[in-house]
This record gives structure tokens, sequence and C-alpha cells, in this order.
């Protein structure tokens, strides 16, 4: 039911308002794309994409943001000015839901990636669901649990492939892989999937009991730009995540993918786009569902 008109008569000058918020905010924050790309997803995977991610604790409300997989998730602000500068102009009349879509693929473009056509029209939810964030895939999951949780939303091995690809950008936190680097499933050895030489590197960042806050990049070879190096990398034992390098390094159907993204960049662009719009199409609000919050923090 979504369509890429949908705001054509009633908020025509949305793409450029988003886009003149979002470009600015990049000037100060390199990484605001993959953050709120990141939000995006993890909104869509808990009651689909309703916004129910960006509700705060508030009114009865349980915020989605205080659970695990989501207490590293940032951007909001962001998407609050946003919301301010689209109720000057068009005020009840675009979500914070479709906000995340539109922000995710002109962000994405503008550091080097593909355009696709944003399918529009969800609307706000009234509630959120925190114990259903342990929808969202963890870091920690072996392939077979990530493809389940993919497949539990009608994203297929294609999408999963395809979507792990925003890990082209962004960072992690060291808590998030370093289980892979001393004592791998208490083998008392690291990860076998790991070049030795990127191994080096990833445990000088991160220290056996150091710091699980500090950053390393998703993409060692283009840490920001949106490219298909990321598929290279983990032809080359470096991806960071273990959810990452398993798409390769576990026998099944996504070997041969990572291998066609890498092979072509283009290919993963028309990918990454239509697995954009599927992870867009989870389960939306529309009709008289639903609001369109005036503020994304809290419902009407
Ligand atoms: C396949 C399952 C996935 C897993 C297990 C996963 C896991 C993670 C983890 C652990 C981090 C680092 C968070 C932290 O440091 O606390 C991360 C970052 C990120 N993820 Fe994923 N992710 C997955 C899929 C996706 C998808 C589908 C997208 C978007 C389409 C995405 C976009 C990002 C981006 C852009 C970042 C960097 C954010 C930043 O720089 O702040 N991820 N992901
Ligand atoms: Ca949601
Ligand atoms: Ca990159």
């Amino acid at each position: 039911q979504l369509s890429s008109t949908f705001y054509t008569t009633t908020c025509p000058n949305v793409t450029s308002v988003v886009r003149g918020v979002v470009e600015q905010a990049q000037q100060n924050d390199i990484r605001i794309g993959a953050k709120l790309i990141r939000v995006h997803f993890h909104d869509c995977f808990v009651n689909g994409c309703d916004g129910s991610i960006m509700l705060d604790n508030a009114d009865g409300i349980e915020s989605e943001k205080d659970a695990a997989p989501n207490q590293s998730t940032d951007g909001y602000d962001v998407v609050d000015d946003i919301k301010t500068a689209l109720e000057n102009v068009c005020p009840g009349v675009v979500s914070c839901a479709d906000i995340l879509a539109i922000a995710s693929q002109i962000l994405v473009s503008a550091n080097g990636g593909p355009t696709w056509e944003v399918q529009l029209g969800r609307r706000d939810s009234r509630t959120a669901n925190r114990a259903g964030t342990t929808a969202i895939p963890s870091p920690f999951e072996n392939l077979e649990q990530i493809a389940k949780k993919f497949s539990d939303v009608g994203l297929d091995s294609t999408d999963l492939v395809a979507l792990s690809g925003a890990h082209t950008f962004g960072r992690a936190r060291c808590a998030t892989f370093v289980h892979r680097l001393y004592n791998f499933s208490g083998t008392g050895n690291p990860d076998p999937t790991i070049d030795t030489t990127y191994l080096e590197t990833l445990r000088q960042i991160c220290p056996n009991g150091g710091n699980g806050g500090t950053l390393a990049d998703l993409d060692q070879s283009t840490r920001d730009g949106f490219d298909n190096n990321y598929f290279a990398n983990l032809q080359n034992k470096r991806g960071l995540l273990q959810t990452d390098q398993e798409l390769f390094s576990t026998s099944g159907d996504t070997v041969a993918i990572v291998n066609r993204f890498a092979n072509s960049q283009s290919d993963f662009f028309d990918s990454f786009g239509q697995s954009m719009i599927n992870m867009g199409n989870i389960r939306p609000l529309t009709g008289s569902d639903g609001e369109i919050r005036s503020d994304c923090k809290r419902v009407n």
C-alpha cells in the first residue's frame, strides 16, 4: 500500500526539506547516515516500520531505546530536527517512520551509494514493544539464527546479504566483536575466520579486558564510503562482526551472493535498493491506523 508519490500533494517538498537538514547534520557528524539507517532497521524489525523505536519513556511507554540491542543507537536529535522542519511546512502530514526511510536513502546516496524510489505512507505507532526487541539480530548469533530472524519478517538470503552491506560504513564497539579476538567460543584461540594481520589490528584497538566502548570501523578499507568493499573484505577474512564474516565463511546460499556483490558494485547497489524497499515494507501502519506524531519522541 505504500507509494513513492504519497506526499505529492500534501507535502511536495518533503524530500528537499529532509535533504537540507541531513546534509547540514553530516557536516558535523560523518556517521549520521550510518546511525539513521541503523535506527530504521531496528525500527522495522520490531512491530514493523512504525516509528516505535523513537518513543521515549513517558505516558506509560516502555521505550525500546532502553533495550540492549538499541543502547548504542543514535541520531534521534537529527530526526527531531527533520520533524521540526517538516512541521513548519506541512504540519501533521509526514510520519516519523517515513522520515527514517527518506533520510536513509538520501544519506546512503550522499555517501556514494545507490538511489532508490522510497516507498512512503507509513503512520506512527501509539505503542512501543520493548520485549519485542529480541527480534533484532545480535552480533553473537550464528548465520542460521540471523537468517531465521530475517525470514521471520519476510526477508530472504539476498536481502540478508545486501542489507548487511550497510556495514560498508559506520562503526562498532569492541564489545560487539571482542569475543572473536582472544578466546572464541571457549577455544582459547581467536576466531579462525579472521585474517592474521587484521587480527593484530583489531587486538590493538581492543585489548583483552579493555574498554568495550572503543570504536572500530565496520569497513576498514573505506570507513565512510558506501561501496561494495565490504564484500571483498569478507572474501579476505576481514569482516568485523562474526555475523558479517559468517556470510562468506559458513557454507550456504549466502556465499555466492557475497561473491556476486564483491564482483559487481552495480549488482550490490541494485539489490540494496530493492532490499531497502523490502525492509521498509515490513508491517507498516497505513490508512487510519496509528497517527502522525507531532513529536517523534512522544505519542500525540
Ligand atoms: C544482519 C544482522 C545484523 C547484525 C547482527 C548487526 C549488528 C550490528 C552491530 C553489533 C553494530 C555495532 C553496534 C554497537 O557498536 O553497539 C552495527 C552497526 C551498524 N549496523 Fe548493523 N547489524 C545487522 C544488520 C544491519 C542492517 C540490515 C543494517 C541497515 C540496513 C545495518 C546497519 C548498521 C550500521 C550503518 C551500523 C553503524 C552505525 C554507527 O556507525 O553508529 N546493520 N550493526
Ligand atoms: Ca517498529
Ligand atoms: Ca565502505
